[in-house]
């Protein structure tokens, strides 16, 4: 008898990258681990994948030296039901790191995995269900993504005034958000194949920039506005007002 395990493609998990320090968004305890509306910014990205009736596993990627600390805080806080396992491992010194790290954590019978931000707090479920989709049609890596609303100039990076050396066309352009959604065996092949990448300086800002070099199809989904990575402090005012317009919505 074999003791190989079947894959099945409708067998969905999340890993959620939650090891940054949020240096954008200044001092203060790590990003993922800083509250909106009361709430850990990781626990609202654990409900927004739990929120997908696809997803049944969730391994947060945590700080190394605070594993301990989110794994209490998410059983202090866990998602709704019973029907979402989360686990939590100890992330590394890049997010390209952390997420194969992650990635590690996913038992060999799910065939489709999600990487999304602990930094995108406030995704919605339709955006999550129309990766899954993607990716169960066939699509070996799916991006959630948005036209850009600012025209984008090429620069020659300088301390002073940057020379501008191009203006790529906008209409080709799109902004890009997650969770990005993978066919496992792609994923888990593109991440062995450049983990050096990620120590040698030249690591991918995003999985689907890995599969992109394997020479893997790439595919977009329309993103959401409400997808926005929590960077800056100014993105945390604007977090605070999108909670706050969903209670108002919630009341009527
Ligand atoms: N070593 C790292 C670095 C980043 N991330 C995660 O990757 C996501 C996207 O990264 P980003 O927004 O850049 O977060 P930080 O690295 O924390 O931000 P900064 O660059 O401002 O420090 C975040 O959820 C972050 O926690 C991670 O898991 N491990
Ligand atoms: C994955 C990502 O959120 C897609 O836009 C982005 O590339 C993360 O970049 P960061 O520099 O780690 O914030």
């Amino acid at each position: 008898m074999s003791d190989r395990v079947e894959t099945s493609p409708a067998r969905t998990a999340a890993v959620i990258p939650a090891a940054g320090r949020g240096v954008r968004l200044g001092p203060g305890t790590p990003k993922a681990l800083r509250a909106l509306s009361g709430t850990p910014m990781l626990v609202h990205a654990v409900r927004a994948m739990a929120a997908s009736r696809a997803v049944s596993l969730v391994v947060v990627v945590a700080p190394p030296d605070g594993t301990a600390e989110v794994r209490s805080l998410l059983d202090e806080f866990p998602p709704a039901g019973d029907r979402t396992e989360v686990l939590v491992v100890p992330g590394g010194e890049t997010r390209q790191q952390s997420v194969r790290l992650g990635l590690k954590a996913v038992p060999d019978d799910y065939g489709t995995v999600l990487v999304h931000d602990a930094a995108r707090p406030l995704v919605p479920v339709d955006t999550v269900d129309a990766v899954v989709a993607a990716v169960r049609e066939g699509a070996p890596a799916v991006v959630p993504a948005l036209p850009l609303a600012d025209t984008v100039k090429q620069v020659q990076p300088a301390d002073g005034p940057e020379p501008v050396v191009g203006t790529p066309d906008r209409a080709v352009l799109r902004a890009v958000q997650t969770p990005q959604g993978f066919d496992r065996h792609t994923l888990l092949q593109a991440h062995e194949r450049y983990a050096h990448t990620a120590l040698e300086g030249e690591g991918a800002t995003d999985c689907a920039g890995l599969v992109e070099r394997m020479g893997v199809p790439v595919v977009v989904v329309r993103g959401h506005e409400e997808a926005f990575k929590v960077t800056r402090p100014l993105d945390l005012v604007l977090a605070e007002a999108v909670l706050a317009r969903r209670r108002a919505n919630d009341g009527f």
